[in-house]
């Protein structure tokens, strides 16, 4: 059946289901566009707020119907309310309460997550979140990489991932596995090029079940790669799971640093350990010299995170191996361990360890 077919019927079955208040699902104005993807559908409900728990019923007999029409894909149906008032303290909030943010759960099994960010777009972040959770791996960890880049999601690359993972029959993702790490994607449940246009809720929604509905075994660590910037998908995953520590990926240019402020502000007011400043692109060698080159300036990162009271945990040079490696799915601490490149991610691995020891393998 066509995508735009399985959508429609799911929307005209959803015309059986009553919603508080008198009519129909189907015609309710906060029902979102209908989402189809080879492995998922994905539809949202967005409510009044209060009126979160008066719509339940109606979100689980949607999320039913759908499953029985979805052909084996995987459904995820958010419930959303208007936003609460905007939260600045973090921290255990209580559950209960008009607007209260909800509690932050631990995800079973996993005893750390570890956020990588950065400011600004097209730093390098997901190049550095992959190398660094293999450098984590190599370090002893059972390591995971989620991918909630939604909106660009690179890891299927990155880690050279092929095929969508697998539905177990209780509706829980089966993580694609490579280089001795789990993970898991949106961008593997995409057709090649398809564009997914996540609206606020059901990208914080499909997070949230990419996140808790994974069979992720047992883990040291999971590695998030967030999308850039401060948005939606960063502040729910700061006040749904507790995270051990965010790290952030700029270059060193001034703009990029000023992104990365704004981030690293963000994530101390979420009461969330800013483990520190990763510089990406800090410099170019020359191959066949071996001379270094500062096209970028030089410094600027560990300058920002001294200004900022945060450790500068190292550079990362601009080297075409690096992009090469990763484009081609076997990221350079995997595929040339021994190089200078691939030792730069054991090092940034070493000192985030010796700062933050609760994070060694136990
Ligand atoms: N240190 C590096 N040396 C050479 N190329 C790099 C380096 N880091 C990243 N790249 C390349 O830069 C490009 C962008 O990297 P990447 O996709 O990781 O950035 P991003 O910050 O995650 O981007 P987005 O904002 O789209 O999520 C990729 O082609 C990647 O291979």
């Amino acid at each position: 059946m066509a995508d735009s077919e399985l959508a429609a019927r799911i929307r005209s079955a959803l015309g059986t289901i009553e919603i508080p208040g008198g009519g129909s699902l189907a015609d309710y104005g906060g029902l979102s566009e209908i989402i189809v993807t080879p492995s998922a559908v994905a539809f949202a409900i967005s409510v009044g707020k209060g009126m979160e728990a008066a719509f339940g019923p109606a979100r689980d007999a949607a999320h039913k119907i759908a499953g029985e029409i979805a052909e084996g894909r995987k459904v995820m149906v958010s419930l959303t309310a208007d936003r609460a008032p905007a939260n600045s303290g973090g921290g255990q909030a209580p559950a209960s309460g008009r607007g209260a943010p909800p509690a932050r759960e631990r995800v079973p099994g996993i005893r750390h997550i570890v956020a990588v960010g950065s400011g600004k777009g097209g730093v390098g972040k997901s190049t550095v979140a992959a190398n660094f959770a293999l450098a984590m791996r190599k370090a002893g960890l059972r390591v995971g990489l989620l991918d909630a880049d939604l909106y660009g999601p690179s890891v299927p690359r990155l880690l050279g991932l092929e095929g969508k993972p697998a539905v177990r029959e209780d509706g829980i993702f089966t993580p694609h596995e490579a280089h001795g790490i789990k993970a898991m994607s949106i961008g593997a449940m995409l057709e090649p090029g398809q564009a997914v246009v996540w609206r606020g809720p059901m990208a914080t929604s499909a997070l949230r079940q990419l996140l808790r509905e994974t069979d992720w075994g047992e883990l040291d660590l999971l590695v998030v790669d967030l999308p850039p910037g401060t948005g939606d998908i960063h502040i729910s995953l700061l006040q749904q799971v507790p995270l051990s520590g965010a790290v952030i990926v700029s270059t060193p240019q001034e703009l990029a640093l000023i992104d990365a402020r704004k981030a690293i502000d963000m994530i101390k007011r979420m009461q969330v350990p800013v483990l520190g400043i990763i510089e990406n692109m800090s410099h170019f060698i020359a191959p066949d010299t071996g001379t270094r080159y500062d096209i970028f300036g030089t410094g600027g990162a560990r300058q920002a995170a001294a200004d900022l009271g945060v450790p500068f945990l190292g550079e990362i040079p601009l080297v075409m191996a690096i992009r090469e490696l990763s484009d081609a799915g076997t990221p350079v601490v995997v595929s040339n361990p021994e190089g200078a490149d691939a030792q730069a991610f054991s090092a940034i691995v070493a000192t985030i360890l010796e700062e933050a020891p609760a994070l060694r393998p136990q």
